[in-house]
């Protein structure tokens, strides 16, 4: 349901169908909502990212991060942004982009069986555009430990080209914090 959710958003971006065909499938998305209402359930019990065996946890905010290969220091794989990404000009959306490297970047930190921790800052530095529709080289590598506090890094590659890299702390939750 997800994949097909994504490819929807996709498809919506970037369609302009006539007025008729857009009031009857907004009714069906209406109609949609209203039937999956009857199953709203806690946050305990979703599904969606929740699904680690799932491509992007079987979640349809983060584009899908998909590993090649991963140790508990560094994860490598590929992303791609589709058209619901656009920004402009065939560029990502600025904002997307962390979404990917607190994604590669959480997981990584959280990986090993290390106990859980959250995002204290993340810094993105936009090198070059990243374009849509194409697979995207994704790397994210442990940088250094101090206490509670991981420093992780990352980069996205489009082939040679360096489109983005991005530093991020984690700090390392105490018993009881949310
Ligand atoms: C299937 C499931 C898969 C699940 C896979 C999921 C993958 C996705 C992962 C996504 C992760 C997220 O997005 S998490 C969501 C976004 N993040 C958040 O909502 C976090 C909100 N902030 C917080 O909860 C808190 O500020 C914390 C936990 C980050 C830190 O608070 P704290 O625990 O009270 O610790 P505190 O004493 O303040 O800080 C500890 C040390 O870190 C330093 N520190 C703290 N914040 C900063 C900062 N912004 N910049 C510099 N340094 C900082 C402090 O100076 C201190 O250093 P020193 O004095 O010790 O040297």
């Amino acid at each position: 349901m997800i994949e097909s959710l994504r490819l929807l958003h996709d498809r919506i971006t970037g369609a302009a169908p006539p007025p008729e065909l857009l009031k009857e499938m907004t009714r069906a998305f209406e109609d949609l909502a209203v039937e999956l209402g009857l199953y709203a359930v806690s946050e305990r019990e979703q599904i969606t990212g929740h699904r680690i065996d799932l491509p992007g946890r079987g979640q349809a905010l983060v584009p899908v991060f998909t590993v090649d290969e991963s140790d508990d220091e560094h994860v490598r794989g590929s992303v791609r942004f589709g058209r619901y990404y656009l920004g402009g000009n065939g560029a990502a959306h600025g904002g997307a982009i962390p979404l990917v490297f607190d994604e590669m970047l959480g997981r990584l930190a959280n990986a090993g069986g290390r106990p859980i921790s959250r995002t204290a800052y993340l810094r993105v530095d936009y090198r070059s555009i990243t374009p849509l529709d194409r697979d995207l080289r994704a790397e994210a590598w442990f940088d250094r430990e101090e206490g509670r506090k991981r420093f992780l890094r990352g980069a996205i590659f489009d082939g040679e080209t360096r489109c983005a890299e991005a530093e991020g702390l984690f700090v390392a939750l105490n018993p009881g914090q949310p």
